[in-house]
């Protein structure tokens, strides 16, 4: 087994910079339906390029390479303390070239284990089965999604669609429910996994295997068929779009699952996948340890760049678009003209700010000069080279929402006039931006090679005593762009879209499976 090591190496670096086919596949598709020139449609070319970026560099298709789930089968005799040591070997290693972030953070003391390995990370389950190789996958699920999952009790009253009840009725409503609650903040258009029945724990694990099936998998349950074959329609109907931006692409897969529960419990439990759906597998030899088959990878290229023209083409008939150069300092007058829907070009420094420093600026003082500058909700994946200097190896944002509470407070404590995210802001954010003239501006989720791309220059770094992705780093970008989603005077086009999208959802509300 001394090929083991390497074996799970290559099975970590494939699926964070190698999206599958079948997800590709099903991405050029919703490329295809998408009404070319919209903003949604302009997101899925960013996407496309993206993915691409991230097959030519070997790099993460994005910086959030999420909480690694190995899901491992092996013959009677193989010993899994040796595979369990391989894939720590391998995770290190993955980590320390820069092709997963360090993501495995202390819960209590806020440390982050610098290689991916603690308590409880990487997540291994182990089965054992009668065949004579080790089937190995991966999925990488990132953080951004995974708080997007939802857990239903039945039965129960949603906003929207009423009461579910404890039937095929009442399921049908969840499912519709998770991805309108989703809404764009998991990177949409995404994936889902459904679990029904079991208990809260075995519900929700039943609703992730359902990720490790392939996209065109046809359900052998006549009825879970029909179901997937629903949602797959009608959620597409809710006007999420990509990025929570409106438009026909909302949700690209749906898998359904149903496991034996307690007569008092009947949960129904949904797994939320980004677009960034990074799950693959390999078949090991038993004796030497070496990759035998790529399991997700059927050989076939798919083309994301014929899709891609057609929309690029399509695109430039509409140009009422309009473009706005922003190079910080920023003047409030020049925030105050931006309008909701105008594409702004960020040349010059933007500062990286996400969770940790959001907590810690609402009582601390700002490392530099905040006034008039640019906040980047961001956590990248960075590489210091031999002369220690720092390299940005994945940058896409990350979502927003979770600096709701100091996000306003923060812009005008210190007079930062924009912030870089994605999914949107709430209504606290919103005051703040027309109270103080400030602006949000939304960047294409999951884009890390895309973004990675624009950065010219790491100036710096501070308060890296939060670990790499939670620290300041300052950077300077060129060509950066942005949606204005948010502006000063009070209009959102994230509570444009919950809104829209609640009433198609009451549409839904009828009886469909008696
Ligand atoms: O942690 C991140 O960088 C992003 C996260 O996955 C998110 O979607 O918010
Ligand atoms: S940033 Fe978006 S694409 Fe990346 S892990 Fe989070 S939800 Fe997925």
């Amino acid at each position: 087994m001394q090929k083991l090591q390497e074996s799970m190496y290559q099975l970590i670096v494939e699926t964070s910079t190698n999206l599958p086919n079948d997800v590709r596949r099903a991405i050029v598709k919703a490329k295809q339906q998408e009404n070319a020139g919209t903003r949604a449609a302009l997101s899925l070319s960013t996407i496309t390029e993206n993915i691409e970026m991230a097959d030519d560099k070997i790099s993460p298709i994005c910086q959030d390479t999420g909480m690694p789930t190995f899901k491992i089968k092996t013959p009677v005799g193989v010993n899994q303390l040796e595979v369990k040591r391989a894939i720590h070997a391998a995770m290190e290693q993955a980590t320390a070239d820069g092709k997963l972030r360090p993501n495995s953070v202390d819960s209590l003391t806020g440390k982050n284990s610098g290689n991916n390995l603690g308590e409880g990370t990487p997540v291994i389950y182990f089965e054992q089965w009668e065949k004579d190789y080790i089937d190995a996958r991966l999925i990488l699920k990132g953080g951004g999604c995974e708080n997007k999952n939802i857990q239903y009790s039945l039965p129960a009253e949603l906003e929207g669609l009423g009461r579910a009840g404890r039937d095929l009725d009442g399921i049908r409503k969840c499912i519709m429910h998770s991805v309108y609650q989703a809404q764009g903040q998991g990177c949409s258009a995404g994936f889902i996994g459904v679990g029904i029945g079991g208990d809260r724990t075995s519900s929700y694990s039943l609703a992730k295997e359902q990720l490790f099936r392939t996209v065109d998998d046809v359900n052998p349950n006549e009825e879970l068929r029909k179901l997937e074959d629903y949602v797959m329609e009608h959620a597409n109907e809710l006007g999420i779009g990509t990025m929570g931006f409106g438009g026909e692409a909302t949700l690209l897969g749906c898998k359904i699952g149903a496991m034996n529960r307690l007569p008092a419990s009947f949960f129904v439990s949904v797994a939320y996948n980004c677009w960034a759906y990074r799950r693959l597998g390999i078949v090991i030899d038993q004796e030497t340890g070496g990759i035998k088959e790529w399991l997700y990878k059927d050989g076939e290229t798919v083309d994301l760049n014929v899709a891609s023209k057609e929309v690029a083409a399509a695109a430039e008939e509409k140009s009422e678009v309009r473009e706005v150069v922003l190079e910080a300092p920023i003047t409030e007058e020049k925030i105050r003209e931006l309008k909701v829907g105008d594409v702004v070009i960020i040349n010059g420094m933007i500062h990286t700010g996400r969770d940790a420093i959001h907590h810690h600026l609402i009582d601390h003082e700002a490392p530099i000069d905040l006034d008039g500058q640019i906040i980047y909700h961001c956590g990248p994946v960075m590489l210091k080279d031999d002369k220690g200097e720092w390299h940005v190896k994945a940058a896409g944002p990350t979502t927003s929402i979770r600096e709701e509470p100091y996000q306003g407070d923060i812009m005008k404590k210190f007079g930062i006039r924009a912030v870089i995210g994605k999914g949107g802001m709430g209504p606290k954010t919103l005051k703040a931006l027309e109270e103080h003239g400030g602006v949000y501006l939304n960047a294409i989720g999951g884009a890390a090679q895309y973004y990675a791309d624009c950065i010219k220059k790491v100036h710096g770094v501070d308060l890296m005593e939060f670990g790499i992705p939670e620290a300041m780093w300052h950077l300077e970008v060129e060509g950066f762009a942005a949606i204005v989603t948010m502006d000063s005077h009070g209009n959102s086009l994230h509570a444009d879209v919950a809104k829209t999208s609640l009433e198609k959802l009451e549409q839904f509300k009828e009886p469909v499976f008696k």
